[in-house]
């Protein structure tokens, strides 16, 4: 069986008081991807799972784990898989689907035996994946480059020029709660996800990636009068309540992958916070 470690959901007045110890051992899951092995995130927010897995020496079958109290994985759950590495395959239930560099898949409900593997293991694959419960069993289906959905978002003057790419949403594809995409920062920018926003219909989690090792992302959350922050490394992700803002500013140009869920499909739903009135 994999591994998991629970995360609870917590209340914003008792967050304006955590220390950075505690803020980080909320809100930050540190090393995701993992070799060899999965080692999932269960987060009372949504019931959102989050994990990453790196086949290398062989390859790696997906498992339930307690909380489901489920047979399989997916017997009540969707799951959506980017991959940041070399070009790899996800068999579900038998079928091959080969996924290349920074290609995405979404596995519905009801598909019992789920297995990632490298093509070669100097180059693995880097699979990320997030998972969150279903009602309904949606097809299997591969989002490659010409699916994705590609918005330019900000400017190079107010340091924010970024492209914005919708994996797995709902005019891509058929899914019952689960969103996820990718942003990358342009070179000379720094913010994502400026102006800034909240939603409190849906969660979301960050997975920051492309973060050069001497470099960090400062994660921004909190409720847009009360904010905190998180520095953040390369191959970190952070939890983002439904009350929070979720932008960052790098000292570089990076990735990330945003994954949400919760009450509804509409990528655009979203509460602008003005950038003077952030505190
Ligand atoms: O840079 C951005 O802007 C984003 O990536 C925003 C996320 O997609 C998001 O927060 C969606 O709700
Ligand atoms: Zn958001």
């Amino acid at each position: 069986m994999s591994n998991y470690k629970t995360r609870y959901a917590s209340n914003p007045q008792s967050v304006k008081n955590y220390n950075t110890e505690e803020l980080r051992s909320e809100f930050l899951i540190e090393n995701v991807l993992k070799e060899d092995n999965i080692e999932w995130i269960y987060s009372h927010y949504d019931r959102f799972m989050v994990a990453g897995v790196v086949p290398i020496k062989s390859t790696v079958t997906l498992e339930t784990i307690d909380p489901l109290k489920s047979t399989y994985f997916l017997e009540r759950r969707e799951l959506g898989i980017i991959n940041i590495g070399g070009t790899g395959a996800v068999y579900v239930d038998g079928k091959k689907n080969s996924l290349a560099h920074k290609e995405a898949l979404y596995v519905g409900q009801g598909n019992k035996e789920i297995v990632f593997e490298s093509e070669d293991s100097k180059k693995p694959a880097q699979f990320y994946l997030n998972s969150t419960p279903a009602h309904k069993a949606f097809p299997v289906k591969k989002i490659g480059a010409d699916d994705v959905e590609v918005i330019e978002l900000g400017s190079p003057e107010t340091a924010n020029a970024r492209t914005l790419r919708k994996y797995i949403v709902n005019s891509v594809v058929d899914v019952c709660q689960l969103q996820m995409g990718m942003t990358t920062i342009k070179t000379g920018s720094s913010w994502n996800t400026m102006p800034a926003h909240v939603h409190d219909r849906r969660m979301e989690v960050y997975f920051y990636f492309e973060v050069p090792k001497d470099q960090a992302v400062c994660h921004f959350m909190g409720q847009p009068k009360e904010t905190r922050h998180i520095w953040m490394a390369d191959g970190e992700a952070v939890i983002s309540p439904p009350w929070s803002i979720h932008s960052g500013s790098g000292t570089s140009s990076y990735s990330f992958i945003w994954g949400m869920a919760g009450e509804n499909l509409d990528y655009g739903d979203m509460d602008v916070c003005k950038i003077n009135e952030l505190r």
